[in-house]
């Protein structure tokens, strides 16, 4: 079987090997010449997997190690008989682990307690409804939309975009992007809904860039710049708008999901996936592979206030500062797009939260929650 898969996909060889010849092309490099006689191919977002691409092709099976999916033409795999598989949940909790660090800097430069924050979160799937679990340990009031759900469910919890806009002083998006149906996401954030953001809003993009109009919210930032703005995702990936780049106050280069774990997670749910197509056993397993993290644990050994020894710990473990300084350094040296793809080719090895132990003493009762809420591992030591 011969197997092409994109170059930042982690232990594709420690997974696939056994099964056939692996090759290894960035994503954007992956031309129609270069599947067609391929079996499997195995991408990230970067390759829109469509007709121009498989045409002609052995291809029987994709899998994209991503969550978000709108780079595959699902309609034409279908029509074609090719298996698909995503890998929905893979990086989740970097991302929510990504939002929680970018809105610890901001509260610290703003100097205003998340705890006292509305933060509204559009879109309740995998990362918003884990964010929104880790932000209520922090006692934080949450406000939801997601009008598919609200929908299947029935759920009156749920609010509208609008209203969500009016009440919430921090803005998280989190919805695929969707450009037709009952409910699109494309532009959901458009220019009407920028303007009627409030002066001091925080702005979180780390959905798909296309979500939000772009262009919108550089004129608001250029104009009036009165928002504190955090992107991931950004239209024209790679090839950013320059000046919206400028006016972010965190800006990234599409990351929020890289933590090595994340990725690994995405690996080890295609090749179940393929495993499964083929009818063969899926052996390998990613707890038998997967590194050590560089730091293990953190111990506190006496009281600590709650929110600092928590942001100690967020700061210990990720960092959002280093991507924004690491790519404005490879920007300044490559120039944007190049920068943009690079910086993710080579990301420095990054860990989720859940990989550092907290260890706490007994009589820390009031940090239990919280550390253990936001995702870290805890141990209680004795007095
Ligand atoms: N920045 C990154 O690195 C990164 C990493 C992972 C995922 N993502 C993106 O984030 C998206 C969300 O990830 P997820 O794992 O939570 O996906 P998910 O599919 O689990 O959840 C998406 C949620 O959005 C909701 N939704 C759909 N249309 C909506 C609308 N118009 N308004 C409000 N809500 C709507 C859906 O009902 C669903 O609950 C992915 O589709 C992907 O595009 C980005
Ligand atoms: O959809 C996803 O899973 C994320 O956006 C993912 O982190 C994208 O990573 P990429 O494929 O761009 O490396």
């Amino acid at each position: 079987m011969r197997i092409l898969v994109d170059q930042n996909v982690p232990l594709a060889e420690e997974f696939f090997a056994d099964l056939g010849e692996i090759t290894r092309m960035p994503g954007r490099e992956m031309t129609r010449e270069a599947v067609r006689d391929k079996d499997v191919l195995i991408v990230r977002s970067i390759t829109p997997v469509n007709a121009e691409l498989l045409e002609g092709s052995r291809v029987k099976f994709v899998g994209t190690c991503t969550i978000g999916t709108d780079h595959v033409d699902l309609a034409y795999l279908r029509d074609k008989r090719i298996a698909f598989a995503s890998a929905p949940g893979s990086n989740a909790d970097s991302v929510v682990d990504y939002v929680l660090s970018s809105l610890l800097v901001l509260a610290e430069e703003e100097d205003f307690a998340l705890a006292r924050r509305t933060v509204g979160i559009v879109g309740a799937g995998n990362v918003g409804n884990r964010l929104w679990q880790r932000l209520q340990e922090l006692g934080a009031r949450c406000l939801i939309c997601d009008p598919p759900r609200a929908d299947a469910e029935g759920r009156s919890d749920f609010v509208d975009i609008d209203t969500l806009i009016e009440q919430a002083d921090i803005v998280c998006l989190h919805t695929p992007l969707v450009r037709d149906g009952d409910h699109p996401t494309y532009h959901l954030m458009d220019a009407a809904r920028i303007e009627t953001l409030r002066p001091g809003t925080v702005l979180i993009n780390a959905g798909r860039g296309a979500c939000l109009d772009n262009a919108a919210l550089s004129h608001r930032l250029e104009s009036r710049g009165d928002l504190r703005t955090v992107l991931d995702v950004w239209e024209n990936e790679p090839a950013i708008d320059e000046t919206l780049y400028s006016l972010v106050d965190i800006a990234t280069p599409h990351i929020a999901g890289h933590s090595l774990d994340g990725k690994m997670r995405g690996t080890e749910l295609i090749y179940q996936a393929l495993m499964e197509h083929f009818g063969l056993p899926a052996r390998r397993k990613l707890g038998q592979i997967k590194p050590e993290p560089w730091l293990h644990k953190v111990v506190l050994t006496a009281w600590a206030p709650p929110l600092e020894a928590l942001a100690l710990c967020v700061r210990a473990c990720y960092d959002v500062r280093r991507d924004m300084v690491g790519f404005e350094r490879y920007r300044r040296r490559l120039g944007m797009a190049t920068a943009f793809d690079r910086y993710r080719a080579e990301y420095p090895v990054r860990r989720e939260f859940s990989t550092l132990r907290v260890d706490l003493k007994k009589n820390n009762a009031g940090l239990r929650d919280v550390i253990e809420g936001f995702g870290f591992k805890l141990k209680l030591a004795g007095k």
